[in-house]
């Protein structure tokens, strides 16, 4: 059987599952696409040869749609999720699930009152296979009881004038959010944060680089390093150190090189490359699992949690140097989503 699958938001990292769907991944079609911007989902449905609807209701209701993916701007999500879980079909949606609180409660709340686990959250992280090399290490107990973790995440330059005020936390760190909680088992507790020094390319209105302090239930302290206009590339790295040894992250595989008086690897600079095969895995086990009728990958309650989590380390960000501890509070999972 093949999903057919009604995209809605043909921008970046719509068009980048689009063309893994249609050109890398099994099981699942792109037969319906919409977009804002005309000419660019015009020029997309060409390409795969599917029907352009006038807005995303219309996607999520059409017939012969079997699943959605929401890659609209993170605003619109909420409505698009909601609208697919009130049309009884599977959807997979892009980081944030909604971008406040109250909106992913209310995509929890929606989802058990249906009944059936339908919404899947794309925390891509969790399918780098860096990331489950260290899940792996820390589990096994390789380097004892985990204590303190470094990580930064860099980006080589945010779009001036779309990327502002909270968005290193809801946009960029989220990820880390997310996938720490993963990494370590654990949840969080508190928050705080600090401003360094401004880099001279943040804009006015951008706080760059930015650090918080995540403190976990067990008491593994994070110290967490947002740099979005760090120039050199895109860098994600991540170092656990534990109570017998220290584990980090690996490193991108790059050929070194001994040329020109140097010894030298190679950076990426774009966050499609570096989770590339990530993407690859999330969406073709979101497609096994869908044509099962199943949900197996990062939830609608983990989706709420980055985002309570999230507004905390924007409370702490608006009170940076101020030494305020901004508490994480999360009610218990339900038995739904264990
Ligand atoms: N998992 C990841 O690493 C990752 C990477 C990139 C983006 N994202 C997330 O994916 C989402 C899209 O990001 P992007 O980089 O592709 O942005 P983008 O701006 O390139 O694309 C978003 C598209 O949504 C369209 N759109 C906006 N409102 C719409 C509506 N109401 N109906 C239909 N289409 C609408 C826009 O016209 C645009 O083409 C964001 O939420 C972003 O945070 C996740
Ligand atoms: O900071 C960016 C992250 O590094 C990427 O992984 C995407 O999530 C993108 O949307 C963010 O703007």
């Amino acid at each position: 059987m093949t999903l057919r699958v009604g995209v809605i938001g043909t921008g970046a990292i719509g068009q980048e599952h689009i063309h893994r769907i249609t050109n890398k991944l099994t099981g699942a079609k792109v037969v319906a696409v919409i977009d804002v911007n005309k000419e660019q989902v015009q020029a997309v449905a060409e390409k795969i040869d599917a029907k352009i609807y006038e807005t995303g209701h219309d996607v999520i209701k059409a017939e012969d749609v079997d699943a959605i993916i929401v890659t609209s701007w993170g605003p619109t999500h909420e409505e698009f999720v909601l609208a697919s879980i009130a049309a009884g079909k599977p959807v997979f949606c892009e980081k944030p699930l909604a971008v406040t609180a109250e909106g992913c409660k209310r995509i929890v709340d929606a989802e058990i009152a249906h009944g059936k686990k339908l919404v899947q959250v794309g925390f891509m992280r969790r399918y780098d296979e860096s990331y489950r090399l260290l899940k792996e290490t820390i589990d096994n107990q390789r380097i004892g009881e985990p204590l303190i973790v470094h990580c930064a995440h860099r980006n080589p330059s945010v779009p001036q004038g779309l990327y502002y005020g909270a968005m290193p936390i809801v946009d960029t760190f989220i990820h880390e959010i997310d996938v720490l909680r993963w990494l370590l088992n654990d949840d969080y507790v508190s928050v705080q944060a600090i401003s360094p020094r401004k880099t001279r390319d943040a804009a006015e209105d951008l706080q760059d680089p930015l650090m918080v302090l995540l403190e976990t239930k067990k008491g593994i302290r994070i110290n967490g390093e947002i740099f979005v206009n760090c120039r050199y590339g895109y860098d994600i790295q991540c170092q656990v150190v534990g109570e017998t040894g220290v584990a980090n992250l690996p490193e991108p595989m790059s050929v070194l090189m001994r040329s020109e008086a140097k010894l030298s690897t190679d950076i990426l600079v774009d966050w499609k490359k570096r989770f590339i095969d990530a993407f690859d895995v999330e969406i073709q086990e979101w497609i096994n699992d869908t044509l099962k009728g199943e949900v197996n990958g990062p939830s609608a309650w983990d989706g709420y949690f980055a985002a309570v989590t999230a507004d905390a380390c924007v409370e702490a960000m608006e009170a940076m140097n101020s030494g305020k501890i901004v508490p994480i509070s999360m009610p218990e999972c339900p038995k739904f989503y264990l």
